[in-house]
């Protein structure tokens, strides 16, 4: 198989496009090439554990800010493969939940995702760069999935997840 024609992603309902909305030189985002019903996994990712003092000495003045899960307590988890492509979007399509014990985080779907449709997590309330996905808001919209599930707290970058 030639360089080029072998695909950016072995997942055969998952697939990394370039996303140029996101305003970065190589933006990329995960997209769907078939339907993915909710409740489905999605992807496991394997992750790089660190301290709080490597977060604050190191990650946090490199681009690894922009990508790394904080799971409060001062644990910070950089995931490997597509788990680091997912954009945001508020709703989500896409809940994670990190699994301290395996060092992992899985990501499932929250509701039924179409063919072409991007998946994006949460990443939180206080985002870093403009929000190109962001929807309006309905004065009195009901309670997402992410809401009823949500234990973490606004002041982490990803507070959507659930720990065990
Ligand atoms: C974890 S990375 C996501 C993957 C990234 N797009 C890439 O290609 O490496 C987070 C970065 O993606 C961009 N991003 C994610 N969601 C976005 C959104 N809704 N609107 C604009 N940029 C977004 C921001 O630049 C953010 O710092």
């Amino acid at each position: 198989m030639e360089t080029d024609e072998i695909p950016l992603t072995a997942s055969s309902s998952l697939e990394v496009r370039s996303t140029p909305y996101t305003g970065e030189s190589n933006a990329r985002g995960v997209f769907a090439t078939k339907k993915i019903l909710r409740g489905s996994l999605i992807e496991r990712a394997h992750t790089i554990r660190f301290s709080a003092e490597e977060h604050d000495a190191h990650a946090m003045k490199t681009v690894l800010q922009h990508y790394t899960f904080s799971a409060g307590g001062g644990e910070y988890y950089l995931a490997l493969g597509i788990g680091s492509l997912f954009n945001h979007r508020d709703p989500p399509n896409v809940e994670f939940r990190i699994h301290r014990g395996t060092q992992t985080i899985s990501y499932l779907a929250c509701s039924d995702i179409e063919v072409d449709e991007e998946l994006c997590i949460f990443y939180g309330k206080n985002l870093w760069f403009e929000d190109h996905l962001a929807a309006p808001r309905e004065p009195h919209s009901a309670s997402t999935l992410r809401d009823e599930a949500k234990i973490g707290g606004d002041d982490l970058p990803f507070s959507d997840l659930i720990l065990d």
